[in-house]
C-alpha cells in the first residue's frame, strides 16, 4: 500500500498540484479551518473578514466570491475557511465535472439557506452550464427545461440564497458575465518567506515533526512561495531527519535533505532548471515563444503559464514580453553563467 502511493509521487518535488490521494488526506489535516489560522494575504483575509461579519450580522449569505491565483496558495483552503466561519455546509464539485446542465440544477436545489458552493476550476465550465449559473447567481432562481419535443417547458425554480465561491489559476480565462456576478474578487499572491516559516512551524507541530527556527526558514525560502511546496518540503524533510539524524529537523538537515531532492538554493527544481537553461542555450536568452519553449522542455503550454513561470516572472527570473519570453541578468547568474556579450539589451531583444 504505502509502496504503491509512493510511486505516486511526482518526479517533480515543487510540482504545485496535489500529487496523491494521500496527500491530499495530508493536506486536509494540515489545513487551517478559522480564518484567524490562515497565515498571510493580509488584505483578502481583512476584506472576507468585514464582509463575513456583515453578512452575518445582517442573517443574509455572503456575497459570492471569486479566488484566483497560482495552485497550491489556498483557495480551496479559503472556501472550506469562508463556511466554516459562516456557519454553513460546503458544497464541492469543479467546472470539468459539471458536464451538463442538470448535473448544477441538481446540486443547486440541494442548497440550504446560505450554504457555500464551492467551484473549483471554474473557468472551466461549460458554456450551457454556466447558462444556468447566472440567474441562479443573481436571483436565486433557475430556469430548467422539463419533458421534450413540443411538449417540452421551461419551469422557473426558487433557490435558497446561497454563497458561490469559485476558484481558478486563470481570472483571465473567465467570461466576462460570470466574472461579472462575482461581488468579491480576491488574488492570492505568493507567500512571503516570513509567512511561509510560520506555516512550516505550524505544520511541523501538527505533525509532531520536532524543528528549529533556521530550519524551518530553510524550508520557507525553498518552497517557491506555496504552503502546498512547503507542506511537501517538510514532510520529506522530516522523512530524511528520522533517517540521516536524530529526528530533529536543524538547518543542516533542512538543507542536506533539499539538497538530495535537488531543490536548489532559491527554491528551483528540476523543471525550473529546465526551463531556464532551455531559453539560454536552446533560445540564446529568448525571445522564445510559450509553443517552442513548450516543445522544448517537453510540457504542455498551460503548465508552463500556470505553475512553473509565474513565480519564476514574479522574481524577475523571466520576462513576458509580446514577443516571448527573456531570461534575465539574474537568470544567468544564479544558472552560474556569464550574461551575454555587454552591449546587448538583455530586455530588449
Ligand atoms: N494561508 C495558509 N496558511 C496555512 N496553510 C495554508 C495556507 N494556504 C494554504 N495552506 C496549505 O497549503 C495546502 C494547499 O492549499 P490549497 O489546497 O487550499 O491550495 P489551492 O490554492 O486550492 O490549490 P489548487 O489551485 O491546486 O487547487 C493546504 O494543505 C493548506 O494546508
Ligand atoms: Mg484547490
Amino acid at each position: 500500500m504505502s509502496i504503491q502511493a509512493d510511486r505516486l509521487e511526482p518526479a517533480r518535488i515543487i510540482s504545485a498540484a496535489p500529487a496523491s490521494p494521500q496527500e491530499e488526506a495530508v493536506e486536509r489535516a494540515l489545513r487551517p479551518q478559522k480564518l484567524a489560522d490562515y497565515i498571510g494575504q493580509a488584505k483578502v483575509r481583512e476584506q472576507l473578514d468585514i464582509f463575513m461579519g456583515a453578512a452575518r450580522k445582517r442573517g443574509e449569505a455572503l456575497d459570492h466570491v471569486l479566488l484566483f491565483g497560482p495552485p497550491g496558495l489556498g483557495k480551496t483552503t479559503l472556501a472550506h475557511i469562508i463556511a466554516h466561519e459562516m456557519g454553513v455546509n460546503l458544497r464541492s464539485t469543479s467546472g470539468p465535472v459539471l458536464e451538463r446542465a442538470g448535473d448544477l440544477a441538481a446540486l443547486l436545489t440541494n442548497l440550504e439557506r446560505g450554504d457555500v458552493l464551492f467551484i473549483d476550476e471554474i473557468h472551466r465550465l461549460s458554456p450551457v452550464v454556466e447558462e444556468i449559473l447566472y440567474p441562479a447567481l443573481e436571483d436565486y432562481q433557475i430556469d430548467i427545461m422539463i419533458g421534450e419535443g413540443p411538449a417540452a417547458r421551461s419551469v422557473k425554480i426558487d433557490l435558497q440564497p446561497f454563497t458561490l465561491v469559485g476558484a481558478t489559476t486563470r481570472a483571465g480565462m473567465l467570461t466576462n458575465p460570470l466574472r461579472d456576478r462575482f461581488g468579491i474578487v480576491s488574488r492570492l499572491e505568493f507567500y512571503t518567506t516570513e509567512e511561509l516559516t510560520t506555516i512550516v512551524q505550524r505544520s511541523a507541530h501538527l505533525l509532531q515533526a520536532g524543528i528549529e527556527r533556521d530550519g524551518a526558514l530553510e524550508i520557507a525560502r525553498r518552497s517557491r512561495g506555496t504552503p502546498r511546496i512547503a507542506n511537501r518540503l517538510l514532510r520529506r524533510v522530516r522523512d530524511y531527519a528520522e533517517v540521516r539524524a536524530d529526528g530533529r529537523i536543524t538547518i543542516d538537515v533542512a538543507d542536506a535533505a533539499l539538497k538530495m531532492l535537488d531543490v536548489d538554493p532559491l527554491g528551483f527544481d528540476v523543471m525550473d532548471r529546465k526551463l531556464l537553461e532551455a531559453i539560454i542555450h536552446r533560445f540564446g536568452g529568448g525571445p522564445v515563444g510559450l509553443d517552442n519553449l513548450a516543445a522544448a522542455i517537453g510540457e504542455e503550454r498551460d503548465t508552463i503559464e500556470d505553475v512553473i513561470e509565474p513565480f519564476l516572472i514574479q522574481h524577475g527570473y523571466v520576462q513576458r514580453t509580446p514577443r516571448g519570453r527573456i531570461a534575465s541578468a539574474a537568470t544567468y547568474a544564479h544558472l552560474g553563467l556569464a550574461p551575454p556579450q555587454s552591449g546587448r539589451d538583455l530586455f530588449g531583444g
